[in-house]
């Protein structure tokens, strides 16, 4: 049983109250990046595993926002970079190396133009947006099934269209069959396929014309950034320092 004083208590409640509060200023001090991104891209996959490591190194809130790719391209009047041959072969040969510059395990599928192409992501983005729909109070399971279904797209080489392919996807990232079940559902609902067109224009409406799309809320005022070699210049623009893609990894002394 705790004992306590009137006084006690009244000193317990308002250093509770003070820690709320500071908490609360600490939140509406830091500067709000949003993320848009879908996992049929390779760069925003990079883009996303360096930003959720910054998540505790820069002030910043980060806002996760699973998007459609197929429509920013189609709105815009792009193409994705990989219909140029040039830029096709281009573009594996950099993936490789950045892969390992930011450490993540990145590899081609065996035949990136039909996963890319034939394939594709909607299905995977709606069931992305399911789970971001459900879990509206915390990013956490958001990060884990995006990253999940990111390794079996552009690290395994597996399907992300098939229900059991994303429910295994799912259960990966800590979702319980049933939560898995659930969200399979919803995907298929009016109001999720709704909601990703509406994060879609919403990337649009910033001008979108590629992934990642990162908009950095700096003084109330949205600065876009496109891709995932801008930090450098991110990290000026919102007065924060960068350190290198693995900002928590000790710098050798050699
Ligand atoms: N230089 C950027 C390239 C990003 C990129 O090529 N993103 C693709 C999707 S994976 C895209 O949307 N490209 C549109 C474009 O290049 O116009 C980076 O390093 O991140």
């Amino acid at each position: 049983m705790l004992l306590s004083s009137p006084e006690t208590e009244f000193s317990i409640r308002a250093a509770f109250n003070q820690g709320r509060l500071a908490h609360a200023l600490n939140k509406m001090s830091r500067k709000v990046i949003e993320l848009f991104y879908d996992v049929v891209s390779p760069y925003s996959w990079l883009g996303f595993e360096v930003l959720c490591r910054y998540r505790n190194v820069w002030n910043i809130d980060l806002k996760l926002r699973p998007a459609f790719l197929g429509g920013v391209m189609h709105a815009s009047g792009n193409k994705p970079p990989a219909m140029v041959p040039n830029k096709g072969l281009y573009m594996m040969k950099d993936l490789k190396r950045l892969a390992s510059y930011m450490n993540v395990p990145l590899q081609h599928p065996s035949d990136p133009f039909e996963v890319m192409f034939k394939k594709g992501s909607l299905s995977a983005m709606r069931f992305i947006t399911a789970v971001a729909e459900k879990e509206k109070d915390s990013d956490r399971l958001l990060e884990n099934v995006s990253r999940e279904v990111w390794k079996r797209i552009w690290s395994t080489d597996q399907d992300i269209c098939e229900p059991a392919s994303l429910s295994e996807a799912g259960l990966k990232a800590g979702l319980s069959s049933s939560e898995v079940e659930e969200v399979i559902n919803l995907a298929k609902s009016e109001p999720i396929k709704n909601k990703l067109k509406q994060t879609t224009q919403e990337a649009i409406n910033y001008e979108a014309f590629g992934f990642p799309l990162i908009i950095c809320h700096v003084d109330g005022k949205p600065q876009m950034f496109f891709g995932s070699d801008r930090f450098e210049l991110m990290a000026h623009c919102i007065g924060e320092k960068w350190l290198g893609p693995q900002p928590n990894k000790p710098t050798s002394n050699l």
